[in-house]
């Protein structure tokens, strides 16, 4: 047992934070540190060996696209649980993840784009809302020292709009633009316009405006603290060891 194993108060659940020196990072070892069934085994960033977070149970991702897959095979590979809220995960990613959980079944991995509970009902009343509007479009906007873009939020929103009005039979919302300058129309996510802002003074804000004849609905939400993240990324750490498998975003965990 090691030095950090044994100041671990009985029963709490050992956490490891990879991207601890980060924005998300070093709130979540705060949040971790606050939290009486939480200890903080590992704070590991950029440099550090993985290898301090072995003693971890559960390892908390808030690191760099880049750098996430890397981090999630070892942790599945040493039977360690996993907390990602890290972006850039793709469908092939997920597959990718989905097929090492194969060779070890004892292992959660919990993987949401956005912790942030107002965040995760933006997006379920977004996909509620799309079957009854031609038209929708996505604007995102964060700090400037975000990155990716669009968002992993703007992109999974998308997804989830974009499968809602296939199942209800719509095809692609009216667009008459013949002349572009490229990027004006924003990026292209299984057809539905996401756009992205990158402005100082922001944090993370998103907005879903929906359109059919004679008016229109916004679905907004704005995260101004990362402690917005904290309860979303708690519940996960505390749910994940009795979850096996993938689970993708927070909605299975909060219903
Ligand atoms: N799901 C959610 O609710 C949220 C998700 N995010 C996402 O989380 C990620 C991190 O965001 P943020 O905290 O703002 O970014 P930061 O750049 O502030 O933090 C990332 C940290 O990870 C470090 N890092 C890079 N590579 C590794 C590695 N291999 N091992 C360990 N640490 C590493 C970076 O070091 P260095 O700077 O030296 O490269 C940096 O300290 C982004 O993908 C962001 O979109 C953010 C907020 C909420
Ligand atoms: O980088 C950020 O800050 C955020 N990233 C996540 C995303 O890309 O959706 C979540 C939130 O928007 C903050």
């Amino acid at each position: 047992m090691t030095d950090e194993q044994e100041k671990v108060p009985g029963g709490a659940v050992r956490v490891g934070v990879l991207g601890a020196r980060g924005r998300m990072g070093a709130e979540v070892c705060r949040a971790v540190d606050g939290a009486d069934d939480l200890a903080l085994v590992a704070a590991v960033d950029q440099g550090d060996e993985l290898s301090a977070a072995a003693s971890a149970e559960v390892v908390v991702d808030f690191t760099t696209p880049d750098a996430v897959m890397d981090n999630l095979r070892w942790c599945i590979e040493r039977g360690v649980h996993a907390v990602v809220g890290t972006t850039g995960f793709t469908g092939q990613r997920l597959e990718q993840v989905r097929g090492w959980l194969a060779d070890r079944p004892d292992v959660g991995v919990v993987i949401a784009p956005n912790f942030g509970i107002g965040a995760v009902l933006m997006m379920q009343f977004a996909a509620r809302a799309a079957r009854h509007f031609e038209s929708v479009e996505i604007i995102e906007q964060h700090h400037p020292r975000k990155l990716d873009a669009p968002s992993g939020t703007a992109t999974h929103t998308a997804r989830l709009v974009a499968q809602a009005r296939a199942e209800a039979g719509l095809g692609p919302a009216p667009d008459a633009t013949r002349d572009e300058v490229s990027g004006a129309r924003g990026a292209d996510i299984d057809g539905v316009r996401v756009h992205a802002v990158r402005a100082t003074g922001l944090l993370a804000h998103q907005e879903v405006l929906f359109g059919t004849l004679g008016e229109t609905l916004t679905i907004r939400h704005d995260s101004y603290d990362r402690v917005s993240f904290m309860p979303g990324v708690l519940l996960a750490v505390r749910a994940v060891r009795q979850r096996p498998g993938l689970t993708v975003g927070l909605d299975a965990l909060l219903d």
